[in-house]
This record gives C-alpha cells, structure tokens and sequence, in this order.
C-alpha cells in the first residue's frame, strides 16, 4: 500500500469535500436545463466529457444537438453536403422539435438536471450567419421560428474563443465540418456574444483560452450559482 504524504491527503480531502459540496448542491436543483454552446473547437464536448464523469452528475441527463435520432443523421447528412439553408435550418430545428419531445420535456418533468452540448442557441448563431443572404435579420427570423414549443435553458455557459485558436484546435482533433472556416466562425462568434448580451441573467462566458483546469472550475461554478435562483 502507497502511503500518500500529508499534504497530499489534505489536498485529496478538499477534492472530496468540494465534489459533496457540488453533489448536495445538484441534488436541491430539480429540473435544470443547462447548455453548452460555442463555436467549432471552443472546447464543448471536453467539458461535457470531464461533467460526465464527474461524481457529483452521475445523475444528470447528457445528451446533445444534432441529436442521434435518425433526425440527427439526417441533419448530419445536411452538414455533410451542399443542402439549401433553410432547408438545413428545417432539418435542425426538426432535430429540436425531437429531442424537446423525447428527452428534454419528461427528463425536466422528472425533476433530472439535463445538459445539452448544443441547443436552440447554435441554430440562432450559426443559421443566423448562413441566412443572412435571405433575411435582414437572420438571427431574430431563427429566434422567432422557435417561439411558443422551445424550452428555453435556465443556464446557458457561453465558450468564447478566437476562431483562429478553435479552427486550428479542430485541425489538429482531425474532423472538419464545412462550418470549421475562420470567416463565419467570426459571425458565429458575433452572433453567440450579441444572444448573451441580450439575455445577461441567462448566459454564462467562459474565456476556453485556458488551462483546462481553470476553464472546469468556472464551469463547476456556474453550474452551481444557479441553486440561488
Ligand atoms: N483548454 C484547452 N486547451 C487546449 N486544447 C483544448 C482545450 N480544450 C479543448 N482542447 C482541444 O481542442 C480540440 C477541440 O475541443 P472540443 O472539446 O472537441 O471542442 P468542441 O466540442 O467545442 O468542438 C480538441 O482536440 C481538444 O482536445
Ligand atoms: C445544433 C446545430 C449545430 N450546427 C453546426 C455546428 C457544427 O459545426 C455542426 C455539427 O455540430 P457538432 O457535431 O456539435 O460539432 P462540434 O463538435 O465541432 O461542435 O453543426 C448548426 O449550424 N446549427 C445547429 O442548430
């Protein structure tokens, strides 16, 4: 048996008492619907890796836009080729529609924390930039297509970074998506921070530029301040 020196036990029961902490927190939240959004290579499906298998949320409900019901393959098909946009956008908010009928809604009404990596937001910034050819106001036509049936997030956690840092992040995890160009990443990035501008009380920036370490504490928190709402 390894016998850990003293400074190492204490540093391990502080680790195990935040985790308790984090724990009796996430059990008094009923219901929460927390997202995750940010451009191509923000660092989205990292953190939601780390949530997962964080003691504390071992019973949250994780799940994710596109979704991967045959609606997300279909969307993925999309994306994988030279699709009308609005028919894209079609495809997408169809995904929604879905995952809002089959998962979100009973897992909410189940009382369960659900987190999204991706929702409603990735479709009013990234479709908010493909459309702007089509509409004066792409973003607010995207938003309102999405009134009355959407469940809004109680949290949204913003990841923001400069799409040069993100693009070349993405080139080096080896997938790329025809939306994985600096240029509309910029829109994209435009429109995320223009939505958190407008609702402050519901999204969260997270500077991803980061060591990873710092980036998961300002997650833990923000998922955790808003047991005070
Ligand atoms: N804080 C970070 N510092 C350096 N590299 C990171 C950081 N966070 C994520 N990465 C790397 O960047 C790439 C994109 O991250 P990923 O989590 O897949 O982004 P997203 O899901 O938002 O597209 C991955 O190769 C990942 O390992
Ligand atoms: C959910 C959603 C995703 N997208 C885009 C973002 C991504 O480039 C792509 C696929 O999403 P995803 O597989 O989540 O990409 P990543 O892991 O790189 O973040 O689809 C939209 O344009 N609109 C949407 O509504």
């Amino acid at each position: 048996m390894r016998i850990l020196p003293e400074h190492k036990i204490k540093e391990q029961k502080i680790e195990e008492h935040k985790v308790k902490k984090i724990a009796v927190q996430l059990t008094l939240m009923k219901g929460k619907l927390i997202t995750l959004e940010g451009i191509d290579g923000s660092g989205k499906s990292t953190i939601t890796r780390f949530l997962n298998s964080h003691p504390a949320f071992s019973s949250a409900v994780f799940t994710r836009e596109p979704t991967t019901s045959w609606i997300g393959d279909a969307v993925y098909k999309a994306i994988e080729s030279n699709t009308d946009h609005l028919a894209e956008l079609m495809l997408f908010t169809a995904d929604h529609a879905n995952h809002i009928a089959t998962l979100i809604r009973p897992a909410l009404e189940d009382g369960k924390i659900v987190i999204s990596d991706r929702y409603s937001d990735s479709r009013y910034a990234y479709q908010g930039v493909t459309l702007k050819e089509r509409f004066d106001e792409p973003m607010e036509w995207v938003q309102q297509i999405h009134k009355g049936w959407t469940v809004v997030p109680d949290l949204t956690v913003l990841f923001d970074i400069d799409p040069e840092i993100a693009v070349r992040r993405c080139g080096k995890r080896g997938e790329q998506t025809k939306f994985e160009k600096i240029e509309l990443l910029n829109g994209v990035r435009k429109n995320y921070l223009r939505l958190a501008e407008k609702e402050p009380e519901r999204f969260v920036i997270i500077d991803t530029d980061r060591d990873l370490k710092e980036i998961e504490n300002d997650v833990l928190q923000a998922i955790t301040s808003i047991m005070e709402n």
